[in-house]
């Protein structure tokens, strides 16, 4: 139990926020996939990174890292120097990243290299099935060794065959169609996608996968309604990038600025940004804040004491977030669209309803929404995380605002963000200071009553 920090004036930081896990691990699979060794600038220091570099690892891919003087990370890959079947079974840990499960039995498979996945209980019960069938379309044999269609299983890549049109059911996790989207390059022929009928859960993530490729020197084309999806077959040219940070985890820190009608700064905010986290400059303002993004990419949200509900669709990832952020407004809220969150770390629509629901709020979940109106008083409580680091970190908004709140594996937060409860801490012993401009160096710390520096992470 992690006794969160409770403030009563208002906070004043500016936070320096790690790099993204999406680009991360995206660049990371990416950079197996090319033609000489590739360089990744402020590489994610989490344990879904972790997770990934080890998976690439075992895949036969070079890892080097070096830590540069400003603490971020730079990873040098080298690729494999030729895909083809190889002797032995490689053993993979999932842990619970999404990213790992989805993104490197395509990865494996499209190398010719025979793997064993499996990861935390909790990741037992993620839906893996459509990218595995589509693996099995194209040829490769899967071996579940417990119940068909989850971790764990073993994919034996045999040998991968061309077809005109692989067809997923993407309405459980866009990382399906990304999984498939990132091993295209390495697939005999390439790909040619197409979501099935249905929902497509978290497009955003789609589009990241397509303009990191695009970007990255790979060929995909997207259809004019969204949902196909052609890769062109070929190596990509050895690359050098730098991670933007992670948008979606900025967002508890922005909120927290609303919360006690203070002011957060997060410097390095990219301009454009396929990040889902991009859309906190829309959201915020909608619910009252004031959010100004700046020439030097500091983006400032000031809180002004009121925080309205909002009636929102496809939150996605930031759900977590936001929900808390709801049950500090002054109105009721419905957020809708988020029916597959039910598969994410934990069921989060179960979840949010019992951890919120716990702290005075009424809440309702149905099949995909989430109405929630705020407790008139709200009630300190111990509250539950569900290994699950977006339920850990909003629970500590909620702590922040309300004296005695306890989380729960408040550790948990290590899977994008291992320095979490630090920042925070940080972050809070600004409360009541002054008012300043946005330090341009957001390492300074500036003397006397200044804006504080609760940074951690590297910058680009
Ligand atoms: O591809 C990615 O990096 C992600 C895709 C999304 O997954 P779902 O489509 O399963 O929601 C998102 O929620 C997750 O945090 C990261
Ligand atoms: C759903 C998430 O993670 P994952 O990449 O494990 O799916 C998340 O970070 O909100």
């Amino acid at each position: 139990m992690w006794d969160a920090p409770s403030v009563t004036e208002p906070i004043n930081a500016t936070v320096l926020v790690p790099a993204s896990k999406s680009l991360t691990n995206r660049y990371l699979v990416l950079a197996a996939l090319a033609d000489g060794p590739c360089t990744i600038h402020n590489t994610l220091i989490s344990r879904d990174s972790e997770l990934m570099l080890d998976a690439l690892a075992a895949l036969g891919v070079g890892v080097e890292r070096t830590v540069q003087d400003d603490r971020s990370t730079t990873v040098r890959l080298t690729p494999p120097a030729a895909a083809g079947p190889r002797q032995g079974i490689v053993h993979i840990d999932c842990g619970l990243a999404g990213t790992v499960m989805r993104f490197v039995p395509a990865l494996a498979a499209a190398l010719g290299v025979s793997a064993h996945f499996d990861g935390d209980a909790g990741a037992r019960v993620r839906p893996m099935r459509p990218v595995l069938d589509a693996l099995a379309e194209l040829g490769a044999r899967i071996e579940y060794a417990g119940q068909p269609g989850f971790l764990p299983f073993t994919v034996h890549p045999q040998q991968l065959g061309q077809r005109p049109e692989v067809r997923i059911d993407a309405s459980g996790s866009s990382q399906f169609i990304s999984a498939m989207l990132l091993a295209g390059p390495a697939l005999p022929g390439g790909l040619r996608l197409r979501a099935a009928d249905g929902a497509v859960a978290s497009p955003e993530h789609i589009q990241m996968t397509v303009q990191s490729m695009n970007e990255l020197g790979a060929t995909v084309s997207t259809d004019p309604d969204a949902r196909g999806w052609q890769v062109a077959e070929g190596r990509l040219p050895a690359f050098s990038v730098s991670v933007e940070p992670d948008l979606s985890n900025a967002g508890p820190f922005l909120a927290a600025a609303l919360a006690t009608a203070g002011t957060v700064r997060i410097p390095h905010w990219p301009r454009h940004t396929t990040q889902i986290g991009g859309r906190w400059r829309q959201i915020l303002p909608a619910m009252g804040a004031r959010v100004e993004l700046g020439a030097d990419a500091v983006l400032t949200v000031r809180g002004t004491g009121t925080i309205g509900g909002i009636d929102y669709a496809d939150a996605a990832e930031l759900t977590p977030t936001l929900a808390a952020l709801c049950t500090l407004a002054d109105s009721p809220s419905r957020l809708t669209g988020i029916g597959h969150l039910r598969g994410h770390e934990t069921d989060r629509l179960a979840a949010l309803e019992r951890e919120l629901t716990r702290v005075g709020a009424t809440v309702q979940a149905t099949e995909d929404t989430l109405r929630i109106i705020p407790p008139a008083t709200r009630r300190a409580a111990d509250m539950l995380s569900y290994e699950d680091h977006r339920m850990a970190t909003a629970a500590a908004l909620i702590g922040l605002v309300t004296p005695g709140t306890r989380v729960e594996n408040i550790a948990t937060t290590a899977k994008t963000m291992p320095d979490f409860a630090r920042m925070w801490e940080a972050m809070a012993a600004t409360a009541g200071t002054a008012d300043t401009p946005a330090a341009g160096a957001p390492s300074s710390h500036t003397a006397a009553g200044g804006s504080a520096d609760a940074a951690a992470g590297g910058r680009a």
